[in-house]
């Protein structure tokens, strides 16, 4: 493993800590392979991170394997990789322990041991005295940092700790300490904290033991990111968290929340100059590793969090960014987006028409009367902030006085068929009929499929696909039906949304009807009309 030296180390002066291969999988439902667990490593290291906590050596296998492979698969370029795990157990010596001996042998830079330092804790989890556990701790520091590796101690369950028997708690912080240990991570275990409590005792902390501080914030009362920023304005000088604020029970602190309020409103530079800007993209890699779907609302790097759907902001957006944003998103490596909805206003419709390539600024006319069909046809179920593609249809047809029409329907049908004493294997089956007329040629095709969507989605696309080969890319990859108004049973307006796909990019149509199929149908007709304006067929 090529782990950076101190003389590279650009934040020596304030560590970003990164669990999130520790306690950021302890999150219910993450489970990654080893191979993943390094592909989130190498996403960390081009983020800037000084640590990253790889997991617990010892406690199980995959665990063990990721530091084995990281050793020669992992080539860290900002990071150092920190290994995981507790002080010795009661009553034996640490180099006599086996998991002690799974954290020397790891092969990380750095280790982090979790110590208890809550006298509850000794005496119910541990089953311990107190002396005990104080020489565990002092035992444990002290035989790894003659090993050679930098030791951390994450005090767990710190400030309820604190608020119990504060001597006890900034006892053991002394001796882990005085043992050698660099850091010592003041843990809410339990997320119970408030900012101002956190400062409190983080101030006392600094002034009374002279200890490195660090800061390790669960989100249970949701201020983990607060927490650790009201540690860090009372003294703190490492801060630890998670990507996308994985984490046990409601998660850990979000590291990249906590690195941007400290970069950009603070003032801190706490990453490598530059890197911030990468967070949006990192984020996301990685929660296309996790397969856990990102926060659209997560601040900084969601995709709302810099969307804008009210008329009003928008019309002060067109005239200044800055009037409805906190900051430049780019500086985070985010967008600005602009929302169309029956909330849009005419700037609403201008703005996102200079989006989609349509300088509307000398056509009023055409912006009123997109703004007016916009909330006519919201108001009938529409929805076009989650229908782009859609919208650029109306919009097109506005501004050039037709809508984009490459086929002319004559009519479809589709039938199910279901055998009522079927066999295992003997499914329903949908069949379509589609008669329409491309580039001059007339279509009567049938389509078979698994339901009666599918079905005309087959029917279509092999009648089209001869006038069009460029069809044959498009995928339909997500349906999403809606009930609209709820209360009407079966015969409710329904809203179907489609997400379509070139292989590259994907876009959104949306279809509205009494009927499901036939909204479906508009949807769908929609979906196949848009892709080939993306493409460019005349
Ligand atoms: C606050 C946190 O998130 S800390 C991180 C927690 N992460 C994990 O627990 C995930 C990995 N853990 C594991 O795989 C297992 O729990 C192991 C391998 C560590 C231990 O497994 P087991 O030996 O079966 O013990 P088990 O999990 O039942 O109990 C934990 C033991 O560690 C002891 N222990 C707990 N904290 C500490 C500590 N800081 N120092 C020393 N021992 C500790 C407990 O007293 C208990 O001892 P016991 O076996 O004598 O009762
Ligand atoms: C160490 C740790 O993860 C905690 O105390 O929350």
């Amino acid at each position: 493993m090529n782990q950076p030296s101190d003389a590279l180390d650009l934040h020596g002066a304030f560590h970003v800590y990164d669990t999130t291969l520790r306690d950021g999988m302890q999150q219910e439902g993450l489970n990654p392979t080893v191979a993943d667990k390094l592909n989130i490593a190498r996403q960390l290291d081009d983020l800037g991170v000084g640590y990253i906590e790889g997991g617990w050596p010892g406690a199980n296998p995959k665990d063990t394997e990721f530091f084995r492979r990281a050793a020669t698969e992992l080539d860290l370029k900002h990071a150092r990789l920190a290994a995981f795990g507790a002080t010795r157990r009661a009553g034996m010596q640490a180099a006599d322990d086996p998991l002690i001996a799974a954290l020397r042998d790891s092969g990380a830079g750095v280790v982090t041991l979790v110590a208890k330092s809550h006298t509850g804790h000794v005496a119910k989890a541990l089953r311990t005295t107190l002396e005990e556990n104080l020489a565990m701790v002092r035992d444990t520091v002290s035989h790894l940092a003659a090993e050679g590796q930098q030791v951390f101690l994450d005090a767990e369950h710190f400030f309820d700790g604190y608020r119990l028997d504060r001597s006890y708690a900034l006892e053991v912080l002394r001796t882990a300490y005085e043992a050698g240990a660099d850091v010592i991570a003041l843990c809410d275990t339990n997320g119970g904290m408030l900012p101002g409590w956190v400062a409190d005792v983080v101030h006392d902390v600094v002034e009374s033991t002279g200890v490195r501080v660090g800061i390790h914030c669960h989100n249970d009362t949701g201020l983990a990111v607060a927490n650790t920023l009201a540690a860090v304005d009372a003294g703190a000088t490492h801060v630890q968290g998670c990507i996308n604020g994985y984490g046990e029970r409601t998660g850990n602190a979000d590291l990249v929340n906590v690195v941007a309020n400290l970069e950009l409103k603070l003032d801190k530079q706490v990453l490598p100059p530059g890197l911030l800007q990468e967070a949006t993209r990192i984020a996301h890699a990685i929660a296309e590793v996790t397969n856990v779907p990102p926060s659209a609302r997560q601040p900084y790097v969601g995709v709302s969090a810099f969307a804008h759907k009210a008329g009003l902001h928008a019309s002060a957006i067109k005239v200044d960014p800055d009037l409805y944003q906190h900051m430049d998103p780019a500086g985070v490596g985010n967008d600005m987006r602009l929302l169309v909805s029956d909330m849009a206003g005419r700037a609403s419709i201008e703005l996102k028409g200079k989006e989609l390539g349509f300088d509307l600024s000398e056509h009023p006319e055409v912006v009123t009367t997109v703004t007016a069909r916009v909330k006519e046809q919201e108001a009938r179920g529409y929805t076009f902030e989650a229908a782009d593609a859609s919208f650029e249809l109306l919009l097109i047809e506005e501004v050039e006085g037709k809508r984009p029409s490459y086929f002319d329907v004559e009519s479809w049908r589709v039938i199910t068929e279901t055998l009522t004493h079927a066999q295992p294997g003997e499914e329903a089956v949908s069949e379509a009929t589609v008669k329409l007329t491309a580039a001059g040629v007339r279509y009567v095709v049938t389509g078979e499929g698994n339901g009666p969507v599918n079905a005309l989605d087959q029917a279509l696309r092999s009648a089209i696909v001869q006038a069009y080969p460029t069809i044959a890319k498009f995928e339909l990859i997500d349906f999403k039906v809606r009930i609209l108004d709820q209360g009407h049973g079966t015969d409710a307006i329904t809203r179907v949304l489609i997400e379509t796909s070139d292989g590259e990019s994907s876009w959104v149509t949306v279809g509205v009807g009494a009927n499901v199929i036939e909204a479906s149908w508009e949807a769908l007709v929609d979906g196949f009309t848009y892709g080939l304006v993306r493409h460019h067929i005349e």
